[in-house]
């Protein structure tokens, strides 16, 4: 079992597969973006191998982001693999939803049910104001086909003050008429621009306008990894919940290890660097020589990496890191 110096054994991997992406989102990255050459990433077989590493010492669930995964030729391919994998338990994706209409069936069929959809905005205008791309059908639509087919769906939104903060009561809405957890998110500073965030709405400003908005709304107990806090009412088909990712910290029941587009495993989202397992992959070390470097970098993990590394300023792309 991989552990920390804190006894939090480590269960859960978050896999960036590339850091390109087809939006522009403006609280991710810039217009002019600049991505890695192909042969900096992990390979998929690299990223197969590590991910079985992982799964011989206590891993089981793996969320799979990016960058946009389903830009990545031979995703499927992969994921038709990584399920196979003994001890992996649940395979998770977060997409912005652009090109996954496509893929849902083969995804229903190799077992992946569990999607997060990043959607900031309810109409076309406001998304491709947050996006820089005029894609808001393809994502709406790509939605409706998850709920139809049985997807247990989380949408994503990124609160951003001045931006689309009257957008938050028209995507709660959505889980009035489907059963969708729609989850509000404080904006954190990985813009890839190394500007700071000016001034974002917390999770108090977000939970007010939800309780003023739904009758009957009350928090719920969520699993102690869950990065949300859940909001339930008899009046709603889903759920809604907030991500206080910025302003608070869930640090103590941290689960989680990420793995970047550069093939760096993190201790924490706020991680100025990490272990460079791509190289590790590449060297002639064995499997277990591999686990031993990862326990190692893990004993470094934090108490609480939003106190002890935010104040790193590592202002990268949330696409190299996967979120
Ligand atoms: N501060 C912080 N933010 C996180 C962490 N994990 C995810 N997030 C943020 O939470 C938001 C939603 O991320 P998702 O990719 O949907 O992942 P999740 O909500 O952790 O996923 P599941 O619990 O697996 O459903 C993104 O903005 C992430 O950057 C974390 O460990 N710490
Ligand atoms: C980096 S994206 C990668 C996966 C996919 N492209 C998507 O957008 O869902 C993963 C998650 O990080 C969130 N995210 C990106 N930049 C963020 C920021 N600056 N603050 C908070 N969340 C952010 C996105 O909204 C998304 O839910
Ligand atoms: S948040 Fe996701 S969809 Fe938006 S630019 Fe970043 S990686 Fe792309
Ligand atoms: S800030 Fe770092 S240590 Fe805290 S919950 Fe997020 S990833 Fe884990």
């Amino acid at each position: 079992m991989l552990t920390d110096k804190f006894d939090r054994d480590i269960k859960y991997v978050r896999l960036a597969v590339t850091d390109r992406c087809n939006l522009r989102c403006t609280y991710c990255m810039p217009e002019m973006m600049k991505f890695v050459n192909k042969d900096r990433l992990l390979s998929f077989e690299e990223m197969l191998r590590v991910v079985r590493i992982l799964a011989e010492n206590g891993v089981e669930k793996v969320r799979i982001t990016g960058g946009e995964p389903f830009v990545r030729k031979g995703l499927m391919d992969f994921l038709t693999e990584l399920v196979k994998i003994e001890g992996i338990k649940k395979v998770g994706i977060t997409s912005n939803g652009v090109l996954l209409e496509e893929y849902l069936d083969q995804l229903i069929n190799i077992g992946i049910t569990d999607i997060n959809l990043s959607l900031d905005a309810t109409t076309q205008h406001k998304f491709f104001e947050i996006t820089r791309r005029d894609d808001f059908d393809k994502v709406y639509s790509s939605l409706e086909q998850m709920i139809t087919k049985g997807f247990k769906v989380k949408i994503n939104m990124v609160v951003m003050e001045g931006k689309n903060t009257e957008e938050i009561v028209p995507l709660a809405k959505y889980a009035l008429k489907w059963p969708v957890e729609v989850r509000f998110i404080e904006e954190m500073p990985f813009n890839g621009t190394g500007k700071e965030v000016s001034k974002s709405w917390n999770h108090l400003d977000i939970e007010k306008v939800l309780i003023d908005s739904f009758i009957g709304l009350e928090k719920v107990n969520s699993h102690k990894s869950n990065t949300a806090q859940i909001y339930k009412s008899s009046i709603l088909k889903g759920s809604l919940g907030i991500i206080p990712a910025f302003s608070r910290t869930f640090c103590g029941t941290c689960d989680r290890l990420r793995i970047t587009s550069l093939g760096e495993i993190r201790n924490c989202l706020y991680s100025e660097s990490g272990l460079n397992v791509r190289d590790l992959l590449r060297s002639d070390l064995g499997d277990q020589d591999i686990a031993d470097s990862i326990q190692g970098h893990l004993l470094l993990k934090k108490k609480s990496g939003w106190e002890e590394e935010k104040k790193n300023k590592n202002l990268d792309s949330m696409s190299m890191i996967g979120g």
